[in-house]
């Protein structure tokens, strides 16, 4: 079959989403979608067939069955099966629903007519195959913050956007007020969706960098040039190596949004930042979830 996709499907605990959801994209998954079915979540992950082999989804359902016994929860049921890729694409899609995020965003599926907005800020998304469709808490936790910083009203702010997946982020500050921003990943098929999605936003193409790599590819493209914020919304162990790097893209006023972070990482990723110079304004949380806001003075 041209184009096949893995479709895995995890029925667990309600418990186990979250860490389910790490797994299955740690192990290469892209586009998950999640559904409650009675009292269990039934999780779809979909990954292309040449990335895993039988023996490698075994191996994958066997650290499921050992994440559920370690958290004393009911062991999940693990399927899979091969998928060609336009059913991949509507399987999910098929899940996925406009949801309000904060109080001033909408998130929209570009494959959907945009709802009666109100007074929201509808961000028009197709992530394809990128993390950031704002159902995630380590998403929805940076858009509130972002709230705090943007009231909808242009300003001269630069941001920065490391890991930007499907630009959610990025996008979203410049429709409430970033002048410009400075977007990076590691996946180029986020770099992808990312750029269509600006296109989608009717953001205009000279607001948005956006270059493929990591710190020391946003470095590049900034040059001399200062951020006045930034968003990081990574794991934690990622960040924690990017923390004694940022102030080197920062001035005196400069604020970060750092998520993707476990409650109980939180302490050694707020003494890390205080170590580094920062200020830990607030620690937001979410399910098992947590969102430090910082800030250099
Ligand atoms: C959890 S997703 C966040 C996507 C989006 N910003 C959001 O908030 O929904 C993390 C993204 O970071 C990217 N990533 C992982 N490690 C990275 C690194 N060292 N530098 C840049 N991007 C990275 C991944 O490819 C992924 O797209």
């Amino acid at each position: 079959m041209a184009n096949s996709w893995w479709e895995i499907n995890i029925r667990c605990h309600p418990l186990l989403e979250d860490t389910v959801y790490w797994r299955t994209q740690d192990f290469g998954c892209r586009g998950t979608s999640s559904q409650y079915k009675g009292k269990n979540c039934l999780i779809s992950a979909y990954l292309p067939q040449e990335q895993a082999q039988l023996l490698d989804l075994s191996a994958l359902a066997l650290w499921l069955r050992q994440d559920a016994i370690l958290a004393n929860l009911p062991e999940p049921t693990v399927k899979w099966n091969l998928i060609d890729e336009e059913d991949w694409s509507s399987s999910w899609k098929e899940h996925w629903q406009p949801q309000e995020v904060g109080d001033q965003f909408l998130i929209c599926p570009a494959w959907l007519d945009v709802p009666e907005a109100g007074k929201r800020v509808v961000v028009r998304l197709d992530p394809g195959v990128a993390f950031g469709t704002g159902a995630h808490p380590t998403t929805q936790l940076c858009m509130e913050s972002m709230e705090m910083r943007f009231d909808g009203k242009p300003t001269e702010q630069i941001i920065a956007d490391i890991g930007c997946g499907s630009g959610i982020l990025a996008i979203g500050a410049l429709l409430v007020g970033a002048k410009t921003a400075y977007a990076v990943d590691i996946d180029p098929l986020c770099l992808r969706a990312t750029q269509e999605n600006i296109s989608l936003n009717h953001i205009q193409p000279d607001r948005v960098h956006l270059e493929q790599g990591s710190f020391e590819k946003l470095q590049e493209m900034l040059g001399d040039r200062k951020v006045d914020g930034f968003f990081c919304n990574i794991l934690a162990e990622v960040i924690v190596d990017l923390i004694p790097q940022l102030e080197q893209i920062s001035h005196q006023k400069t604020w970060g949004v750092l998520s993707g972070i476990l409650l109980d990482q939180a302490k050694a990723i707020s003494d890390t930042l205080e170590q580094s110079g920062w200020i830990v304004a607030t620690l937001w949380k979410r399910q098992e979830w947590c969102c430090i806001n910082v800030r250099r003075s």
